[in-house]
């Protein structure tokens, strides 16, 4: 019998659980040990029972998070396997991001099976989303299109748009690809034009802040450019003191030993933007994140953004 090293915990999806293993082959490659001695724990979430609703009107962030926190306080996993992009901007206290995954595409996929780009739809055309980002982003570039709630696993939404219930809906391309669904992917959106989410595309891996060991063994894993990318786009998502209510899009990258990050707030119906670039050294993430944020903070106007901790 092995013996095991690590637990992660994972919620059930398709998504979740190809993550979970993806960090179940890093570690067990790293450390020389049989996949068998990384267990995978799956953990059923409040965001997973939540079907027919906005998940911003169930309650906001963390849906997806919490009950996988809870196992991780109590002791019963070691490591919470996460996509960073569904990870609230203030972790529960004593939590802390440990590592990352190499980044995979942080970029939005447009699925339009009848008119494939986001140009080729036709006036008034319906699109389908759950996020806010998206749909707003959607209205500031094709006033015209009417965008629609779509919620559900990222195979329900892929019917229904075959289905012809609506003409188009926008995924991250890193989730198709996970899940083996990229081809219908008809039109991948660059970030100057259409910014993806902070921290899409990466895996990120959190733990109890006091547990050395699952740190050092976790060190093994991690990506330096994928993590100093996410430093910086949630140190700019915390300074804008954003919920998922705000549309918020940030992409950072490095470049040599700088990191360029592009940050966006959207009004909710896309009728205004604002945006920011800022450079800075690779090692000061969280400083160039929190000045992005906080420049864009000081020149939208109040009411655009909505806050996390005291929401309204
Ligand atoms: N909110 C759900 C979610 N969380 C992460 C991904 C995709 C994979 C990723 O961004 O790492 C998705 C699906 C989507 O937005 O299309």
């Amino acid at each position: 019998m092995t013996s095991t090293l690590l637990r992660l915990g994972t919620r059930g999806s398709p998504l979740a659980l190809w993550q979970a293993h993806a960090t179940q082959r890093a570690l067990s490659q790293a450390h020389g040990v049989p996949l068998e001695a990384i267990e995978i724990v799956v953990i059923r979430t409040t965001g997973d029972q939540v079907r027919d609703r906005p998940l911003a009107d169930v309650g906001g962030k963390g849906l997806f998070t919490k009950e996988i926190e809870e196992a991780l306080a109590d002791g019963h996993v070691d490591v919470a396997v996460h996509s960073a992009k569904d990870v609230p901007t203030f972790l529960p206290d004593g939590m802390v991001l440990a590592a990352c995954l190499e980044r995979a595409d942080p970029r939005d996929a447009l699925i339009a099976p009848q008119y494939g780009t986001l140009d080729g739809l036709p006036e008034g055309a319906v699109v389908g989303t759950a996020s806010a980002r998206r749909g707003a982003m959607l209205s500031y570039l094709r006033p015209d299109i009417t965008t629609v709630l779509l919620r559900g696993n990222v195979e329900t939404r892929l019917r229904k748009v075959e289905s012809g219930e609506m003409q188009a809906t926008l995924l991250a391309l890193a989730g198709l690809r996970r899940l083996g669904l990229e081809a219908h992917a008809s039109e991948v959106l660059e970030p100057e034009r259409f910014l993806p989410a902070c921290g899409q595309g990466t895996v990120a891996l959190e733990i109890r802040g006091d547990d050395a060991r699952t740190a050092e063994l976790l060190a093994a894993v991690d990506h330096r450019e994928t993590h100093l990318s996410l430093l910086a786009e949630r140190a700019f998502l915390a300074a804008l003191d954003g919920s998922c209510r705000t549309s918020i899009g940030g992409h950072a990258r490095m470049d040599g030993d700088r990191l360029q990050l592009r940050g966006l707030v959207l009004e909710a119906e896309g009728r205004e933007a604002w945006t920011v670039e800022l450079d800075g050294p690779a090692d000061q993430p969280e400083i160039i994140g929190r000045t992005a944020g906080e420049d864009l903070f000081n020149r939208v106007p109040a009411g655009i953004i909505v806050s996390e901790r005291f929401p309204s």
